[in-house]
Order: C-alpha cells, then structure tokens, then sequence
C-alpha cells in the first residue's frame, strides 16, 4: 500500500467516525458516499427509537445509499426510523407535513410549471420565472432580480410596470396559489423554519426520532437550507454536513458559500478529504487549474497504470446543428469516441457534457416543438422500454393533458394535469393510465402520424363524463419532427447540473464560448459559475477527459496547462 492510499484511507475513516456536529469537506472523487453510508452502518450506534437521516441533493445520491445499505445486508437500516432522501423530500414529510392543520391539505410541487401559474400585469410571465429567496437576517423574503433570465428581464423592461409592481405581483400570485392549496421547495423551506421555531411539541419528536442528520453535497444548499440546518443544529440535533465548496453550481437557486462556511464553524469540527479515489493524476491536475486558492492538486489514490494525457479537441460551434472536429469536419462525439476507444474505453462508457443542452447530441431529451412532436417524443420514451421513471411520467403527463382537452373541452385548460382532472371530476391515476395505454397502441411517429392519432382518439375508450366536441383537441398542425440519428445514441449526453455525483471512464467537455482560455487561465472560480461547472464537468472523469474548444482557444489553453504540467495532447 501507498502512502496516498493509507492516508486517504485514514482520512475517511476520521471522517467515519468523527462525533457529530461535524463538517466534512471533501475533494471531488473523495468517496462522500462511502463515508456517509459506513458512517450509518457502522455508528456511532444509534438505539432502536434513534435513527439517522441521509439527505442528499437527487435521488439517483439517495437511491444509491440505499443500495449500499442493501449490498452490505442492512435492509432495516434504510427503514423507518431512519429516513434516506433528497433535501427537499426531507423538509416536507419530516419538518412541514406532520405539523400542517388538518383542514388545509397542501400539495408540493417541483415547479409552478406545474400548475402553470402566471404573473399578469400588461403581458403574462410564468412565476416559475421569478426566483424567491429570504434574508436569513430579518427574515423579509424578496425576489432576485439578478437570477431573471434574459428573455423575463427583456419582457419587464419593456413593460409599463416597474419592477417593485412586478414583485408584488408575483408575491400575490404566490398567495393566490398558496390559498389553492400548492406550495414549492422555497414555501415549504419558509414554512419548516416557521414550524421549527414555534416550540418543543414541534421540536421534541424530530430530536426523539433522528440521533443525527447528514447532508450530503451541502454547497449547493440556498441560503435558506443553511438556515434550517442551522437551526436544527441548535436545536440539539447532532447535524453532519459534507460539502465540496469548489463544485457549487447552484448560485442561480440562491446558493451561497459565505453562509456555509459560517455553519461549518459554529459546528466547531472539520475533517478534510483530499484523496480522489475517481481520476487519473493527469485530472487531478487538469482541475486543480480550475479552482481558486492556487491549492495544489488532489491525490490520485488509484491512479491507472497507463495515464491518457487531457485531449483539447479545436471544434466549430454552428448556430444550430452539431459541433464538428475543425480539423477533420466529423461530428466531434466521433472524434472524442475514436480518442475513448484508442484507450479501450467503450461509447457506453463515455460522457458528453456542456453547460447548455443545445450543444450536446439531441438524446431522450423533450422536444421543443408542437404537440404532434411533444407526442411523438412520448410514444418513443413509452415504447423504448428503457426509459427512467421521471421520463415515463413526463410522457404520461404529455399524452395525458391531450385527452382531457378532447375528451372534457369545456373543462379548465391551465393548471397541473392533476388539476385538470379535478376541474374534470376525473381520477388523476385513472387519467394517466389511460394515457399510458393509448401511447402505448398508437403506431410508430411518420408523416401521416397526425391523422392515426386522431383515429385512436375518436375509438379509444373513453372515461366517465367525456364529452368530446367535434375537433376539439385533435391533433393537427405540422407532422412530428423526426428524431435524429444520435437519438438513441450509446453515450450518455447530459448537462453539466445532471452529471453532478455521477463518474465516467472518459468525458468530453464541449465548452463553445469564445473566451474559454481567458477565463481558464485567469478567471476567478469564486465569481465565474461557468469555471465551477467546467470544474464539475472534469472531475466526473475517471481515465480520459477530452475539451472541445474553437479553434483559436486551442493554442493558449495548451500553453496553459503545459505550464501547469498538465500531459496534454491538441487531437
Ligand atoms: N474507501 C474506498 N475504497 C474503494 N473505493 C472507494 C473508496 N472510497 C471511494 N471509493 C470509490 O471512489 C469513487 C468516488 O467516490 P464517490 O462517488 O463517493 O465520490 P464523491 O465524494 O461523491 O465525489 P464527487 O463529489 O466528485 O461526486 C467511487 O467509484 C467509489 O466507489
């Protein structure tokens, strides 16, 4: 054994066995799962009345603890009094639905797409667009200006109304739907911060049921999550919060470090994980150049015997359509594939990322256009049998909404699915059943696709109460768009934020802005979001990283990391 391994070794297993209050900061690759889930499994014990609470940042973070839990033989560890989760499950099942009244049910949605809720003053601007966030200080909640997309900051600067009118306009909207019984993540935080002061009928059985609460991935928190760790902490739960404050991505959602670095001390203990059990040396190094603090680069505790140098590939970025090698006029994903398999890296084993959807390889991803291609994307998620349950649901939710607007025209036609079928006098799990099945029969997306769904609709079976009026919700318009050839494509191709936790053998990075090497070589992780990103994309390497640039940032950005002794390689 290594010096590197026995010490990231010995590094985890302070980590392991620290009492709680503690803060974990870990480097990317440090093995935060393994950590976290041997902390549970191991102890410190808790009694059976005790348990522990895993949260973490997604699902797939939380359905993973679980499997280890199940792998290592400790089904009842992942039971009740326990409880593995996201964050945001957590806030709502164990801080805000035990104590809401009786008479006043909520319902949690992930966005107010959901309901399609709009702020109206002289034109409508969904208030899924506007971002809530609460001064911890006084408590006075506002919207942040600065996290309005371009599109929304366009709309109210040409607008008759200010932005104080707006603001106010979107705080009523929210009142308005909070009183139609549906709140979001940021509702649910305000009211689990209200419940968690309000005494100890509220604050006894959370501290009698959980011995202690660890938060994983706890540097993309907002502002309010600290704070509701903060006051769980104080009020006696012995919290574990494990952050890597280099791969915050999340500042558009209020995110922010100040705050967790103030957490971090009042919990008064910090046990530091440096060893990357994931990446090769080469990208240990590759990312210790894009982080603040001029710290050098983590340890490879597993380097591979043979090190593949960083491959910049020089790329050209059309307006719409797929980026291309500059040098060889291939779609770049062939020349990174061809790159992975030199090192015997297969394609399904490879991962292509970029900050924006619109540069990676179109693949299971939802169509932007008309309802005929909305539909198509359905059938295709439905019949390909290997789709996530999130895409299934969505497809349902597609397929769903169209049948009520045929078979109940003169039913509502804003708001959630489940919504819709209320105002229908329908079974929501009814509704999507049937949505599921009529997807399911209808033929394969073609030209004529348009006139086979209307036939199904006008013979499908229809429930209770259906009342269709002549063409009222058929389809009609353009043909599906068809899908592209990379549709079904090996490779997985996902966004930087849907890469985050997760590792690969070989990544390509497609980073198109055309002032990648400046803000590389000088740029300030701190401030630039984008470099943080970068920071995420590449650490989810194992083996093999490869960056897609134009073609003028090839040259400086080669200089550049050759001066940081980062192997590289122009392919
Ligand atoms: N003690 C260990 N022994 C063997 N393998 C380990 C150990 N610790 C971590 N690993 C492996 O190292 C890899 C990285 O671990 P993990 O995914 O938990 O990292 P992480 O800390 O969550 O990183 P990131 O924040 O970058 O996602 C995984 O493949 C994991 O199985």
């Amino acid at each position: 054994m290594n010096a590197v391994f026995e010490q990231a070794v010995a590094a985890q297993e302070r980590a392991i066995a620290a009492k709680a209050p503690l803060f974990v900061r870990a480097c990317p690759g440090a093995g935060k799962t393994h950590v976290i889930v041997s902390r549970h499994l191991r102890g410190p014990s808790v009694t059976l009345r005790h348990g522990r609470a895993l949260l973490s940042f997604t699902r797939a973070a939380a359905t993973q603890m679980r499997r280890r839990c199940h792998r290592d033989a400790r089904p009842e560890a992942t039971a009740f009094p326990h409880y593995i989760g996201t964050l945001d499950a957590f806030i709502w099942d164990a801080l805000v639905t035990p104590h809401l009244p009786a008479n006043r049910p909520l319902q949690l949605l992930d966005s107010w797409e959901r309901v399609q809720a709009e702020v109206n003053l002289d034109r409508p601007i969904p208030l899924s667009g506007f971002t809530f966030a609460r001064d911890p200080k006084t408590g006075q909640e506002s919207i942040r200006r600065d996290l309005l997309s371009h599109e929304h900051t366009l709309l109210i600067n040409s607008s008759r109304y200010g932005w104080d009118r707006w603001v106010s306009a979107a705080m009523e909207t929210r009142k308005a739907q909070f009183q139609a019984g549906y709140v979001t993540g940021h509702e649910s935080r305000l009211l689990a911060l209200r419940y968690l002061s309000a005494g100890e009928h509220v604050t006894g059985p959370l501290r009698s049921r959980f011995a202690e609460i660890v938060v994983d991935e706890a540097q993309d928190c907002s502002v309010t999550d600290v704070e509701i760790m903060t006051a769980l902490h104080r009020l006696g739960i012995p919290l574990v919060v494990v952050a890597d404050p280099d791969q915050m991505i999340y500042s558009w959602r209020d995110a922010e470090l100040r705050t967790l670095r103030d957490l971090a001390v009042e919990l008064g203990q910090t046990v530091e994980l440096n060893g990357n059990w994931r990446s090769s040396r080469t990208i240990c190094q590759a990312a210790a150049t894009l982080r603040s603090g001029a710290r050098p680069p983590d340890s490879a505790v597993r380097p591979p015997q043979v090190e593949p140098p960083l491959i910049l590939l020089p790329t050209q970025f059309p307006k719409s359509g797929a980026a291309t090698h500059a040098s060889t006029g291939r779609p770049i994903v062939e020349a990174f594939l061809d790159h992975a398999q030199v090192h015997g890296i297969q394609p399904a084993d490879c991962l292509i990322t970029a900050h924006s959807r619109s540069y990676l390889p179109a693949k299971n991803r939802r169509p932007s256009g008309n309802n005929a291609t909305m539909l198509a994307h359905a059938w295709h998620v439905i019949r390909s049998g290997t789709a996530d349950q999130a895409l299934v649901d969505d497809a349902c939710r597609i397929a769903a909404r169209m049948l009520l607007r045929y078979w109940y025209p003169d039913a509502p036609v804003n708001g959630s699915v489940e919504a819709r079928c209320t105002a229908a006098g329908v079974e929501f799990a009814g509704i999507v059943r049937r949505a599921y099945g009529f997807v399911y029969r209808l033929p394969e997306p073609h030209t004529s696709w348009i006139t086979d769904v209307n036939t199904a609709l006008k013979s499908a079976s229809r429930p209770p109460g259906a009342n269709p009026r002549g063409r009222t919700g058929q389809l009609g318009g353009k043909p599906p768009k068809p899908r592209t050839a990379t549709a079904t494509a090996p490779f997985r191709s996902d966004n930087i934020h849907q890469v985050k936790g997760d590792e690969h053998p070989a990544v390509l990075l497609l980073a198109p802005d055309n002032d990648v090497s400046s803000r590389w070589i000088s740029g300030d992780p701190g401030a630039d979001e984008s470099l943080r990103g970068w920071y995420v994309a590449v650490t989810r390497a194992q083996r093999l990283i490869a960056i897609g640039v134009r073609t003028d940032q090839v040259e400086p950005l080669t200089a550049y990391l050759t001066a940081r002794r980062v192997t590289n390689l122009v392919g």
